[in-house]
């Protein structure tokens, strides 16, 4: 008797923690500061939202309930707390003015982490803690300058000529073609070659075994939506890593990409003495922080970690890239008129230079400048970013406490009707000089924005141009019957068309 009496106490005494610290605990963390969210479910939060609304119309239909004041609010993913913040002063505090308590980005992806263990890659820098991240971008960032990008362009000259190819064979056929599949095979294309002097001809239809691992890791599947679900549910990821990662083919695509990358820098270093490749793999090899940084441990990256960097830039480049690029052909088909103002500037700016590199001309048209920069306010492809608070602090009247997720829609900022006349109407004008003067800064940022930004940017922006350019000289964008009006998008942390974008391409030349 007195036994099952001890038995029902401590069965009683074990429930009660476990409900304190899963059920009650962790959705009181805004409550102890007064601070109210949207009901949340125990072991989910708010993730049921999220999964019917999708995260950026979720967070917008709280916005309009729960931003109580200066456009704050706060949620639950798991049990992870999250504050959305809308408005640009406080994110400009945020991001830039205390960027050191700001520094982490978000908890690494629960699932994809145990893949990637299991293929033996290092953490990326996307999700690396304060004093790894300081040390990897501080030798990397020299990298992206200028200077080096322009020793990488040839490889970008030569996937845009066979693009040109590929849309002569379109236009002759008069039917529309689904044109985001080109260009993302273009940007995988692009960024094999510059990442890691690759010369293949995806759009050709070639493959070898790096390319054939690249396209698995972006290939939709189950394990990708298990891996997105493991972002949600607190401790699945563990759990599902233990019974999945090791057999699936997304560790095996990992570890094949690894395997490339490792067997060509040991190539690299045993011909160090007629090493002529000019890729960020190679910049990666020799990459060294600058002697004024103040980076802890060694100023150079080793072996391992220049396969996750350089892996990581694989994964970051590729959707965005071609995203951006499809987006912006779908504006520009849906508005003729710019669309022709784009190809005059094209057509005038060569007429005056005639011998002009394509990587010159790309960087002298002003007008493509704003075109893309209007595309990306539209259809940002980086949709959303994060920063982890470290110490509790108080911006314009908002608590943000230690711990708390801050999540930055890029997307929502990049429509505020308080911020953008119209904002659903592309007018790329909005970005010529006097006009720009009048929206705050910290209201466009496809790029992010502070010390933690996309130190793709400059490359991803002279792919971009580069392409168009060459293709507005010959051709354009025309809406074809099967053209989805207006284009469904998918948003999670990248934004991309739902169903492909179809187009026509006619040819300019006559
Ligand atoms: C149109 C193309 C691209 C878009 C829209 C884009 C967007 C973004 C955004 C929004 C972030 C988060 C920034 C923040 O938190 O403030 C980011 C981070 C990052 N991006 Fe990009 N990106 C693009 C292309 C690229 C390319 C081509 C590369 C590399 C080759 C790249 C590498 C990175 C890296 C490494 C980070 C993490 C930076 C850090 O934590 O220090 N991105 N990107």
């Amino acid at each position: 008797m007195f036994f099952a009496y001890l038995g029902g106490i401590v069965f009683l005494i074990i429930s009660f923690l476990f409900w304190y610290k899963f059920i009650y605990s962790p959705y009181q963390f805004f409550k102890k500061f007064g601070l109210h969210s949207p009901p949340t479910v125990p072991f989910f939060g708010n993730i049921f939202d999220i999964f019917k609304l999708g995260s950026i119309y979720a967070l917008e239909k709280w916005s309009i309930k729960y931003a109580s004041i200066n456009y704050a609010y706060r949620y639950y993913i798991g049990a992870q707390p999250y504050l959305a913040v809308l408005d640009p002063d406080i994110l400009k505090e945020i991001m830039i003015k205390k960027f050191d308590n700001f520094t982490e980005r978000k908890k690494d992806f629960g699932f994809m982490t145990e893949i990637r263990k299991k293929a033996n890659i290092n953490s990326m820098l996307l999700f690396m803690n304060k004093q790894d991240w300081k040390r990897t971008r501080a030798i990397i960032t020299p990298t992206f300058s200028t200077k080096k990008l322009k020793m990488i362009s040839p490889h970008i000259e030569r996937s845009c000529d066979t693009l040109v190819e590929i849309f002569s064979d379109i236009s002759r056929k008069n039917n529309s073609a689904e044109l985001w599949r080109i260009f993302g095979q273009f940007s995988m294309e692009v960024i094999l070659a510059t990442a890691f002097g690759c010369q293949v001809n995806i759009l050709k239809g070639e493959e070898n075994s790096l390319t054939e691992a690249a396209i698995g890791i972006f290939t939709p599947n189950l394990y990708n939506l298990l891996s997105e679900l493991c972002t949600q549910i607190p401790f699945s990821a563990k759990f599902f890593g233990l019974f999945f990662a090791k057999r699936l083919k997304l560790t095996q695509h990992h570890s094949t990409a690894r395997n490339f990358i490792f067997q060509v820098i040991n190539q690299r270093r045993l011909q160090s003495y007629n090493n002529t490749n000019v890729d960020f793999l190679q910049l990666l090899m020799e990459a060294k922080a600058e002697d004024d940084q103040i980076c802890p441990g060694s100023k150079q990256l080793t072996d391992e970690e220049i396969i996750s960097v350089s892996l990581f830039f694989l994964l970051a480049g590729y959707e965005t890239t071609s995203n951006l690029l499809g987006f912006t052909a779908y504006l520009l088909a849906m508005n003729p008129d710019k669309q022709d103002k784009l190809t005059q500037e094209i057509n005038n700016y060569y007429q005056c230079n005639k011998d002009s590199s394509l990587y010159d001309a790309a960087h002298s048209i002003e007008y493509l400048d704003r075109v893309i920069n209007e595309s990306q306010r539209i259809y940002a492809p980086g949709s959303m970013t994060f920063r982890e608070c470290e110490n509790t602090c108080t911006i314009n009247g908002v608590t943000i406490p230690a711990g708390c997720t801050v999540m930055i829609p890029i997307q929502i900022l990049h429509r505020l009707v308080e911020h953008w006349e119209q904002p659903e109407i592309f007018r790329p004008e909005r970005f010529s000089p006097h006009e720009k003067e009048s929206h705050h800064p910290m209201c466009f940022m496809p790029f992010g924005a502070g010390p933690r930004n996309c130190i793709g940017m400059k490359l991803a922006l002279m792919e971009a141009k580069m392409c168009l350019t060459s293709l507005m000289r010959k051709y354009k964008f025309e809406r074809a019957p099967d053209t989805q009006v207006p284009l469904k998008t998918r948003i999670g942390i990248t934004q991309s068309p739902v169903n492909g974008i179809f187009l026509r391409v006619l040819s300019n030349v006559f």
